[in-house]
């Protein structure tokens, strides 16, 4: 009996001038990756071979760079990086500091040239998996400033992949392990993401919370449904969206078998230290940093006597699309980006969900 074709995942190097080129060096050390997956990097070639050294420098890795035209023509095996090179970022641009004895951050942060080749990263790899080359993506981190700057305007991954996929309805999920979480709203202000919280849109969440929870291979996923005010409005008392807005929402989603089990909105408060305790599998927050501090509160651990990260854990997934999407839950750790000191922690998470997402696919 041949062996089963394994899985191809199409990895985005992110910003450039972020930490995504050695943070992928760092999680496509791992052999044991290869075991389970066929690796293809997308972004440019000048970038990742920088990031090798690096890794070299810094962990005394040794890896080589493959550099590709199709996915047909990687090697996929440990000890190579497999990449299908965009050409975008000449080598002169990048600031290299490989003789000093630790290398230093490339200190350039958001820019246009990295913001049109961090774009174009993402553009070609959603590509790549509606064409079905792929069967996956997992995305580095961009800088929202950059693409913007370049030209593109939007506010981050995910409405580039809901735009470039024609899905109109999707949202973003954070993940800490168990700990789930989707978002009503994202990147928007405080102000506007109050006046999103409308019944369609909850309810919308809610459904794709459900089939994003069994795309992950849970059979029966139980939703938590945050409130938006103090102590979910108090009947009206600190705020009516409760009684207008999310209970219609739950009251429906319950019509439809969805399993919500206390059956109204939860105080937001305190609706986190219950997921963690089990009582649900996913929770609707109702605005981006609702469902983020408590995920990256997990997730972010800062070495108060080191100074520091001990660990920078969580993955970002788009639900909703046609397409498998897992991403790292952190920025381009402009600080470190080029010094080979960021963890690759949450990169190899996003691979991992992936791989999970393509099994539960498989399977369904
Ligand atoms: N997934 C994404 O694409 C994504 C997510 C968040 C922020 N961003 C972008 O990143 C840029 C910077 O944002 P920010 O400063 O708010 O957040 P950030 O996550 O880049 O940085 C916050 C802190 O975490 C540290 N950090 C980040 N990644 C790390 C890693 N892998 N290992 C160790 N430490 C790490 C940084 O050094 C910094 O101290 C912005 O332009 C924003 O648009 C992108
Ligand atoms: O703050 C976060 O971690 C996310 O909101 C982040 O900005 C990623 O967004 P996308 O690029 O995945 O849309």
């Amino acid at each position: 009996m041949s062996a089963p074709v394994k899985p191809i995942i199409g990895i985005t190097l992110g910003d450039p001038f972020g930490n995504g080129p050695e943070l992928t060096a760092y999680a496509l050390a791992d052999g044991k990756l290869y075991e389970q997956c066929r690796p293809l990097v997308v972004g440019d070639a000048t970038s990742m071979a920088y990031a090798l050294k690096v890794a070299k420098k810094v962990r005394g890795l040794d890896l080589s760079l493959n550099i590709i035209k199709t996915p047909a023509e990687g090697k996929y095996t440990p000890g190579t990086v497999d990449l299908l090179d965009l050409n975008l970022i000449p080598a002169e641009e990048i600031p290299d500091t490989l003789d000093q004895d630790a290398p230093k951050a490339y200190g350039v942060g958001a820019c246009p040239l990295g913001g049109e080749a961090a774009f174009s990263y993402v553009v070609k790899v959603i590509d790549l998996a509606m064409n079905g080359e792929i069967d996956a993506t997992v995305t580095n981190a961009i800088s929202k400033e950059a693409i913007n700057m370049a030209g593109h305007h939007y506010s981050g991954h995910t409405e580039i992949y809901a735009d470039y996929t024609h899905t109109p309805k999707y949202t973003m999920m954070l993940a800490h392990h168990d700990l789930r979480v989707v978002h009503v709203s994202t990147h928007v202000s405080l102000r506007e993401a109050c006046d999103r919280v409308k019944k369609d849109r909850v309810l919308d969440c809610i459904r794709i919370a459900n089939e994003g929870c069994k795309a992950l291979g849970i059979k029966e996923p139980r939703i938590g449904v945050a409130g938006l005010n103090p102590h979910s409005g108090e009947n009206g008392m600190f705020g009516w969206e409760e009684v207008q807005e999310i209970q219609p929402a739950i009251d429906e989603a319950l019509a439809e078998g969805i399993l919500i089990p206390e059956k109204k909105p939860t105080p937001p408060d305190t609706i986190f230290s219950k997921a963690l305790g089990g009582w649900y599998d996913i929770v609707v927050a109702m605005y981006h940093d609702q469902g983020h501090i408590p995920l990256k509160v997990k997730g972010f651990v800062y070495n108060r006597a080191e100074q520091h990260w001990e660990a920078v854990e969580g993955v970002n997934v788009t639900l909703g699309l046609p397409i498998i999407r897992a991403s790292v839950d952190h920025g381009t750790g402009w600080d470190l980006a080029g010094t080979g000191r960021s963890s690759e922690l949450s990169l190899v998470n996003a691979i991992e969900y992936a791989l999970q997402m393509v099994k539960a696919k498989k399977e369904a």
